[in-house]
């Protein structure tokens, strides 16, 4: 019998947390989790699930403002009733929420209601009660943050959406990331009148340069007022709404100011001191390939490592964790060629290198194509599809795709298989298409749009 109360405790349970935790019991591991706020953490609670069920309610009133153009009368957008939507997002988000919890309980784990801090490397205080682990995963993943100006505590961040009693006449959203975007979208759609105001001249800073321009006219036409190049000055109180002043002077009266200026590690207040471990850039825990930090028996997953903070890399970089501690498979998850999307209106979607760093590692070939599907040559809706493919000269591979369009995530998760397995230029063109789709411009892209790098 080991020396501890647990062979594993995982402190955070979402969505490495929990997938950590349940694999190390299955493989026969006594395991402890605790969770301070909500089971199946930021993705199932205030992530990617419920945003995504708000980006499908917009989808619809776009639906219902094309139908009429395929023949569809009587059909309108008409009134969206928000009360409506949040009551069905979130009683998925219960059941979700509910279903994570249940799984651990069934794999053996045993789940703490309760906030854990590390009283020393091997102890921690669970909601009061001192428990001890031989090995300990930090999986308390992050926070959204506001940025440091007068006034920043009217602003709302990614958080306060899903607490919102009403749909916002009006919203500034600053930023121009994934969430800033996504939400902009969502709201624009729901029939919220959307300013979007971030630094930079394109949204989406360190994606491919042509997919960020591409973006920026999807925005413009989805009737999202753009503010490129804007920093941040303060907020203030004006009658019932907030304005918003930027760095050069300019005042937006806003209903509402949401901030989607990023998010940083959960540490505070965690005791990492305690258990000897020295936090890096922004609170997180710098890991090693193998996640172990610098106390060799204490892991840490997710996005309180700060690399990719995407749900699928938490549970993946999880998965491997547990089977490498505990199932007699040593392994770790791959970060290379992971494939992501922005759920905007289109969504964007992408695999691999962008063109500007592909460049310069050497010479590629990009083929690109830009045109309106069919669904918008009958809607008259101005939604164009652009897909573009960065190809290896040399080695003849596809280093990376990138697409914004209709179906964009769908189409990118089957490319990315395809570059995961090394696929070349050719493979692509000797593959039969799916006629007709979007998606079959990924196969018949023959001409050479320019060769860089
Ligand atoms: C608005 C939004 C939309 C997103 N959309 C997507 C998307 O579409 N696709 C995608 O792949 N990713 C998306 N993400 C990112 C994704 O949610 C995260 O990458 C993922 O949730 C990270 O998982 P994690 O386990 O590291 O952390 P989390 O899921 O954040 O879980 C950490 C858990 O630890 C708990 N905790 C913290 N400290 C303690 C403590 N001391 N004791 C006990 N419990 C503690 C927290 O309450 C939390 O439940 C989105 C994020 C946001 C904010
Ligand atoms: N669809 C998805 O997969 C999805 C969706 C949402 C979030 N996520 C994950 O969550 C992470 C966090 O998302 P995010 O959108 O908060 O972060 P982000 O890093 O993608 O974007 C932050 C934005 O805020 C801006 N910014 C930062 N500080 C600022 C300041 N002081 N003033 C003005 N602008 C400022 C940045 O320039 C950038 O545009 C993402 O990086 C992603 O990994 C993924």
């Amino acid at each position: 019998m080991s020396q501890y109360d647990f062979d594993l405790f995982v402190i955070g349970g979402g969505s490495g947390g929990v997938r950590c935790a349940r694999i190390a019991a299955g493989h026969g591991a006594r395991v402890g989790v605790a969770e301070e706020r909500f089971w199946g953490g930021t993705c199932v609670n205030v992530g990617c699930v419920p945003k995504k069920i708000m980006v499908h309610a917009a989808e619809y009133g776009q639906w219902a403002r094309e139908a009429p153009a395929f023949g569809w009368t009587g059909m309108r957008a008409g009134e969206h009733d928000w009360p409506a939507l949040v009551a069905a997002r979130d009683a998925e988000v219960r059941r979700l929420s509910g279903i994570y919890d249940r799984l651990l309980g069934n794999a053996g784990a045993q789940a703490f209601n309760a906030r854990a801090t590390f009283i020393d490397p091997h102890t921690l205080d669970v909601g009061g009660r001192r428990v001890t682990a031989g090995r300990i995963v930090i999986a308390v993943g992050g926070r959204p943050i506001r940025p440091e100006i007068p006034g920043c505590e009217l602003g709302l961040v990614s958080d306060d959406l899903f607490e919102l009693k009403e749909l916002p006449r009006q919203i500034t959203v600053v930023g121009s990331g994934y969430i800033a975007l996504e939400f902009a979208c969502l709201l624009r759609g729901l029939g919220s009148e959307v300013d979007l105001v971030y630094r930079q001249a394109l949204p989406l800073r360190g994606m491919d340069g042509e997919l960020r321009e591409a973006m920026a006219e999807a925005l413009t036409s989805q009737g999202i007022r753009l503010h490129p190049g804007e920093t941040l000055a303060r907020l203030e109180r004006v009658g019932d709404g907030v304005a918003l002043t930027t760095g050069s002077g300019r005042t937006l009266p806003s209903g509402q100011v949401i901030f989607a200026t990023g998010r940083v590690p959960h540490t505070e207040g965690l005791g990492l001191e305690r258990a000897g471990i020295t936090p890096g850039r922004s609170g997180c825990v710098p890991v090693t390939v193998q996640q172990a930090t610098e106390q060799p028996h204490i892991f840490a997953v997710g996005d309180v490592t700060d690399q990719l903070n995407l749900t699928p890399v938490a549970t993946a970089v999880g998965h491997a964790l547990a089977d490498t501690l505990f199932g007699n498979k040593p392994r770790v998850a791959s970060f290379l060629n992971v494939p992501t999307a922005v759920f905007t209106s289109p969504p964007a979607a992408m695999v691999g290198l962008t063109e500007e760093v592909a460049a310069q590692e050497g010479p590629v070939e990009i083929y690109s194509a830009r045109f309106t599907p069919m669904r918008h040559t009958i809607s008259k809706q101005p939604r164009k599809t652009f897909m573009k493919l960065v190809v290896s000269a040399r080695t003849r591979r596809v280093l990376g795709a990138h697409m914004l369009g209709e179906d964009a995530a769908e189409i990118m998760q089957g490319i990315a298989v395809a570059i995961v397995a090394g696929a070349t230029k050719e493979d692509f063109d000797s593959t039969i298409g799916i006629h007709p789709t979007a998606a079959e411009e990924f196969v018949t892209l023959r001409t050479m749009t320019r060769r860089v790098g």
